[in-house]
């Protein structure tokens, strides 16, 4: 198809968009009296969105959680309780303006303008929040819950616009956190990317987009390869990202941890950029979906360990040298996050190295990873060693999720991750 008709086929699509903007809101306004805010996280399946409608019924309290993270020491003891209670509120809606630079820098004035601008003299509200880790002032942060958005009648037109523009491709509602490793795999417009576990797919549309990011040539000689072994998934995620048009993007239906060679030119393609962002516990996300508090117990991160560790594995196996791959969870546990990392860095000892990216983002706080930690049982009973578990749970509770040796971290030269 020729310019014109490409033109002509974006106006419609646009129209269409319109057209069906227009129809829900009037349903919604039919059913509750007032529009909702759509996302693009809302379009994830089940899984992503928040498990239950009655979040205030849930009691915030898991006894063992609490003492399997307090005593490895996840955070700093006199940062525990903030911890704890940050945990307990709500999250605040993220987002950030999608799209070529100009274009985007042109969105996100207008926010500032006629929607940002009004709120300043507002003292109902607590103002919009930049994430200044991210680049170009185009990622913010509202620090309110989805049901304060509703409520209030200042924010009433910032909602409408939000879901307006989240429906054109101007806007991505997406977690802070999410937005962390596409912007750290530092993706340039000739790169061969993988997304091994990529629906719903917000992080794959934010790696097309930075694959696109130069204005000048619209179509790059790299592209993305974005794989999920579940199928229905895999239809989120073109839903997630057929709006970016690009012509420098495919699907894969298959398991990433026996993901086959794929050809190009002739030979097999290994990949300049990798992102590996497992299924996990997800514990980290406690605050979008509270029902984990009654759930959380630390047999999740037992069970996941090996298939997280077999597709970090083929990841590798496929990585190009000097090539990068971000290794990602949503999980604060240990067993899912450095001790995969420690496996992963031993069986390829000389062949990878950490990357430092503390200094990646400025302004994004940090801390290392866990050098020690230990591993809870059922009835709280703490092991620090794999010799400490008693014979009914070693089939479950593994040598290797135990941190390794110090002689092991030295070796592997692992002095920050
Ligand atoms: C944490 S989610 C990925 C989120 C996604 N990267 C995003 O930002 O929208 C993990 C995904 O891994 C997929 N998955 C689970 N086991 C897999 C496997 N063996 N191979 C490939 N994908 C797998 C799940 O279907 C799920 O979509």
């Amino acid at each position: 198809m020729g310019r014109r008709g490409h033109k002509k086929q974006k106006a419609f699509r646009r129209a269409t968009v319109d057209a069906i903007r227009k129809a829900r809101l009037e349903k919604q306004k039919g059913a509750n009296g007032e529009p909702t805010t759509a996302t693009n996280e809302d379009q994830a399946t089940s899984e992503d969105r928040p498990r239950v409608s009655k979040y205030e019924d849930i009691v915030k309290e898991n006894a063992l959680f609490e003492k399997y993270y307090k005593t490895m020491n996840l955070v700093p003891d006199d940062e525990w309780d903030a911890f704890l209670a940050a945990l307990k509120e709500p999250l605040p809606v993220t987002f950030r303006v999608t799209g070529f630079r100009t274009h985007a820098f042109a969105v996100m004035h207008l926010i500032r303008e006629r929607y940002f601008q009004p709120l300043q003299s507002s003292t109902a509200i607590e103002k919009p929040k930049e994430l200044v880790w991210y680049p170009g002032s185009l990622a913010w942060e509202l620090n309110l819950s989805r049901n304060q958005l509703r409520s209030h009648p200042e924010l009433q037109k910032l909602k409408e616009f939000l879901y307006e523009q989240t429906e054109h491709g101007n806007i991505s509602r997406q977690e802070a956190v999410s937005m962390i490793p596409p912007l750290v795999l530092d993706i340039q417009p000739h790169h061969k990317i993988l997304d091994m576990c990529a629906a719903p797919g917000s992080k794959t549309a934010q790696i097309i987009e930075c694959l696109h990011r130069d204005e000048s040539n619209p179509i790059p000689s790299g592209f993305v390869i974005a794989n999920d072994v579940d199928n229905k998934r895999c239809y989120t995620l073109v839903h997630q990202v057929k709006r970016l048009e690009s012509p420098c993007f495919a699907i894969i239906n298959h398991d990433a941890s026996n993901l086959p060679n794929l050809k190009f030119d002739n030979g097999n393609i290994s990949f300049d950029r990798i992102l590996c962002d497992v299924p996990c516990s997800g514990d980290g996300t406690l605050r979008k979906n509270p029902d984990l508090w009654k759930k959380w117990n630390p047999g999740h991160a037992f069970s996941l360990q090996s298939i997280q560790l077999r597709i970090a594995t083929r990841g590798i196996q496929l990585l190009a040298p000097g090539g990068l791959m971000v290794y990602s969870t949503c999980s604060m546990n240990p067993i899912e996050n450095e001790s995969v990392v420690a496996q992963l860095l031993q069986a390829f000892q000389g062949q990878i190295s950490l990357v430092d990216i503390s200094d990646k983002l400025p302004g994004l706080k940090t801390i290392p990873g866990l050098k020690k930690w230990c591993i809870i049982g059922k009835n709280q009973e703490i092991y620090n060693s794999f010799e400490e578990v008693p014979k009914n749970m070693q089939s479950l509770a593994r040598p290797n999720m135990f941190a390794p040796s110090s002689d092991v971290i030295e070796q592997l030269n692992i002095e920050r991750w």
